[in-house]
């Protein structure tokens, strides 16, 4: 028997075609994008700087109290649940995908955040990785760069029409990768066999490749409607 989602599933305008992040679909998204960025500032600023212990104990203090007003509002978990409230507030699944995953959501403080694009027949993106992301010694973390990838070569498939999971990352890391430098990623359908979409993806600072990645994404089985 098929699965019958509740929600319009089709992704089809979830990705931009040009290199500009494009404007938050309404007021409280736009709300959201400007919280984000002031909690990545916030979070940048604490791991960078020399602060007396008074000073971090009353920033704890005012931001307990900052999420204590934000829980008491009503609970709607994940992309799923927002888009079933079909709010204007909240939008369609594109919108709600666009600002809140974890590698290229505007409105996700935990998201650098990277910005994806289409064209050509091929995904790119560009990312400037903040202090926040770091592994070894002024070098981007290798779990971070897999995030990149899994989301660039994730958003790739749906050039094929068809959306999966993650099957396989294959990840190698050439050169260390500088923080707080703008970087691109290109990605590309390598082939598709049956359910599997081989993808292939580069990460680049300026004119060196830092890390390549190849990765096999798997639809289901039964979807009834294609995501893509
Ligand atoms: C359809 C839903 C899509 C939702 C998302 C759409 C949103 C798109 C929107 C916006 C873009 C956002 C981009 C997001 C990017 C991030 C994505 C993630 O992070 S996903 C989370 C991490 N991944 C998991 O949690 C998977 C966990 N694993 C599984 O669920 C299954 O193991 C799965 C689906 C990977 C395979 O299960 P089976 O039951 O369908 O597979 P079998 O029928 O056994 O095999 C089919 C073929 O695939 C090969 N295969 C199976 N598993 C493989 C694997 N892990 N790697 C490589 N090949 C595998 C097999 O050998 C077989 O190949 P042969 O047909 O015989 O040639």
């Amino acid at each position: 028997m098929q699965k019958t989602p509740s929600i319009a599933y089709n992704l089809s305008g979830w990705m931009d075609t040009s290199p500009e992040v494009r404007p938050a679909v309404n007021d409280n998204w736009q709300s959201r994008r400007e919280l984000a960025a002031a909690l990545r500032r916030l979070n940048t600023a604490v791991l960078t700087r020399d602060v007396p212990t008074e000073l971090l104990q009353s920033v704890t203090a005012t931001m307990q109290a900052e999420a204590a007003r934000i829980e008491a509002n009503e609970v709607v978990p994940g992309t799923k649940a927002q888009a079933e409230r079909n709010s204007t507030q909240h939008g369609q699944l594109p919108d709600i995908f666009y600002e809140i995953n974890p590698a290229s959501g505007q409105s996700n403080a935990i998201a650098p955040p990277m910005h994806i694009w289409q064209t050509d027949g091929r995904v790119h993106a560009c990312v400037t990785p903040s202090w926040s992301y770091e592994g070894p010694f002024e070098h981007l973390h290798g779990g971070i760069i897999a995030l990149l990838f899994d989301q660039v070569l994730g958003a790739g498939q749906r050039i094929t029409g068809v959306a999966g999971r993650t099957g396989t990352l294959e990840i190698r890391f050439h050169h260390p990768t500088l923080l707080n430098k703008t970087l691109h990623l290109v990605a590309k359908v390598d082939r598709v066999v049956g359910r599997k979409k081989f993808m292939v993806g580069e990460l680049w600072a300026d004119d060196v490749r830092t890390a390549s990645c190849k990765g096999v994404f798997i639809s289901e089985r039964n979807w009834p409607d294609a995501i893509a």
